[in-house]
């Protein structure tokens, strides 16, 4: 019997974040290993038009939620959505609804945050801070509860090159923030923001230091755990491989890559690429849980769930394999044939660009104004183009991750809880992880239907002709209008007509030799 399962039997959780990615999976596993819990509550506000109800509705009748329903048929009756926004003053929540919260609550996971690397200091400063501070405080006041997770980034020191599992002083304090934010106006803040943020790489990254700075002064009443993942990816094993449903890090290249938009890419091919599986990272946060609330460390313990110190792969390998399975498994109606070029040198780079993504976006751009269509390629370019720049900082580096608690918790499980809660990456191989995880990228996010790989393979044999075809003549046209302006180039062209006819020459007249 798996002891971290059975911890979690008859427990009331909270969850932040429950319809985020990691949040989806972390409910799903809670669900299908402890389907004896007691409730789970979620935080949740109102979406796209979509009441509470249906938010959850969806997400449990998700492919995802399948062999939970299996598992515990009444999922709906253990799961409560309760109104939240967590940018508002008590997060909006109501009185009774705050009661109850207050007084069932065993365990928090808080998942919650802005991860866009270009939202405004004020709202990542409320979302990542301040919600983050308001939360330990109504934990403070739950009698019943027993241990707090709090999910911060493996990026949060990402200025530093050597990350150990401590928690680093911010040059500014988080409070001094909070409260400068609550008089100064936007079009300040703004301003201030880069100088604030100094050697971070960009707001999202710094706010959650910030988080992690607020854990670490209101952490005293409470027993609390830091996890910090880094690039998380599609599942790895569980509930099934490759599952994915977002755009986020990782997930729009590797579509702008199978769609051919994206060809190049400024990263250092041999950069460590640090993707961890979200099972994976939601199997160490349950037993981080577990952990926590039965022995108690007398210190908020953090956890890195990385996977460069351990089993690392780099962002070649990783851009070979992808390209490998769009081979087999290629998306359908791609502008052009999927390639993967990386490279480090800024001057490189922009002539790829120009080259292999802004020309293609203009001149087909050019093809639908000339066909009476809306011109649409340029923007999508750009847009890509604009997201490829803001990951280009973590495309570039590599980070050493020390992982001594990670290692020390995975000794203290059972060999049952290993292997039920296996957050051990070393297990992991990369060949078969990325082929299931651009399989999911078609499958689960793209929602592209394996009935249609031979079309989607037909496609990329006009696009190759087509290419091939526009190459040479390109290449004639070029050619053509050199000779006609340039001596040399005659000269040239003479020199290669008439080494071509003495070789043919010669080649005929020793193969008539022989016979
Ligand atoms: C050579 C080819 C190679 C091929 C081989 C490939 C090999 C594999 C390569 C793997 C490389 C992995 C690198 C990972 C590095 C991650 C490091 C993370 C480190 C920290 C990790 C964390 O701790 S935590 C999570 C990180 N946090 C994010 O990862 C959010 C980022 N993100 C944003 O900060 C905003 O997204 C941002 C960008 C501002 C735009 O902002 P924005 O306002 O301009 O755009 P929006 O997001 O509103 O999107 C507007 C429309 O663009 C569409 N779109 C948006 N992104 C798109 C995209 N990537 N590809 C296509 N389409 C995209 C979207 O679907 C909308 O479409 P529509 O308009 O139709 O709805
Ligand atoms: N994905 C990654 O690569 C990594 C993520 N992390 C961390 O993991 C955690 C989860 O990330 P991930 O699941 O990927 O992120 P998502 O963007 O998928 O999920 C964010 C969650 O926060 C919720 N949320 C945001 N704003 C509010 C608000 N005002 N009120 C209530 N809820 C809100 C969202 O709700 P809604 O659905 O309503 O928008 C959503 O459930 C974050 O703390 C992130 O920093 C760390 C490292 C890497």
């Amino acid at each position: 019997m798996s002891m971290i399962a059975a911890f979690y039997g008859g427990k009331s959780i909270l969850i932040t974040g429950a319809t985020g990615f990691l949040g989806k999976v972390l409910m799903e596993k809670l669900f299908r290993t402890s389907p004896d819990l007691k409730v789970i509550y979620i935080l949740v506000r109102p979406k796209a038009g979509q009441t509470l109800q249906q938010r959850v509705f969806q997400i449990l009748n998700s492919k995802l939620f399948e062999k939970v329903k299996e598992v515990c048929p009444n999922v709906h009756e253990k799961i409560r959505a309760i109104y939240a926004d967590l940018s508002q003053n008590d997060f909006a929540i109501s009185k009774e609804d705050m009661q109850e919260l207050l007084s069932c609550t065993n365990i928090i996971f808080h998942c919650a945050a802005t991860v866009r690397f270009d939202d405004t200091l004020r709202h990542a400063v409320q979302l990542n801070v301040t919600a983050t501070r308001q939360l330990l405080l109504m934990a403070s006041q739950m009698p019943k509860l027993e241990a707090v997770i709090h999910i911060s980034t493996a990026y949060s020191n990402c200025n530093l090159k050597h990350i150990d599992e401590v928690i680093y002083p911010c040059p500014v304090e988080p409070k001094k923030i909070i409260d400068s934010l609550e008089w100064l106006d936007d079009a300040i803040i703004e301003e201030i923001a880069p100088k604030l943020i100094r050697d971070w790489p960009n707001i999202y990254t710094y706010t959650k230091a910030l988080g992690e700075m607020v854990v670490q002064q209101e952490s005293r009443s409470l027993t609390i755990a830091i996890i910090r993942p880094s690039i998380v990816g599609a599942t790895w094993q569980e509930p099934f491989p490759g599952w994915v449903d977002n755009i986020n890090g990782p997930n729009g290249l590797i579509i702008a890559a199978g769609k051919g938009f994206l060809r190049a890419l400024k990263a250092a091919p041999k950069a460590v690429a640090d993707l961890i599986p979200v099972d994976t990272v939601v199997n160490l946060m349950l037993a981080v849980g577990w952990y926590t609330a039965v022995h108690r460390p007398k210190s908020t313990l953090v956890y890195h769930s990385t996977s460069g110190n351990l089993n690392p792969c780099n962002w070649h390998k990783m851009g070979v394999q992808v390209l490998a399975t769009f081979e087999k498994i290629p998306l359908e109606r791609a502008f052009r044939r999927p390639y993967a070029n990386f490279t480090s040198n800024n001057f490189t780079s922009q002539y790829w660009n120009a080259v292999s993504h802004q020309a293609p976006a203009i001149i087909y751009d050019c093809y639908l104004r000339l066909t009476g269509r809306k011109p649409r390629m340029t923007k999508v370019m750009n847009q890509i183009l604009r997201t490829a720049s803001m990951l280009e900082y973590f495309l570039n580096r590599s980070w050493e991750w020390s992982t001594y608690n990670t290692e020390m918790l995975m000794s203290e499980l059972s060999p049952e809880d290993q292997r039920v809660f296996n957050f051990d990456v070393r297990q992991l191989n990369w060949l078969e992880y990325i082929e299931n995880y651009v399989l999911g990228v078609k499958k689960y996010l793209l929602k592209e239907d394996m009935a249609g790989i031979p079309e989607a393979k037909q496609h990329l044999k006009r696009l190759r002709n087509i290419h091939y075809l526009f190459n040479t003549a390109l290449f004639l046209i070029v050619w053509r209008l050199l000779i006609a302006r340039s001596q040399m180039a005659r000269n040239v062209w003479f020199f290669i007509v008439s080494f071509c006819y003495k070789f043919l020459s010669y080649f005929r007249a020793s193969s008539t030799l022989k016979v």
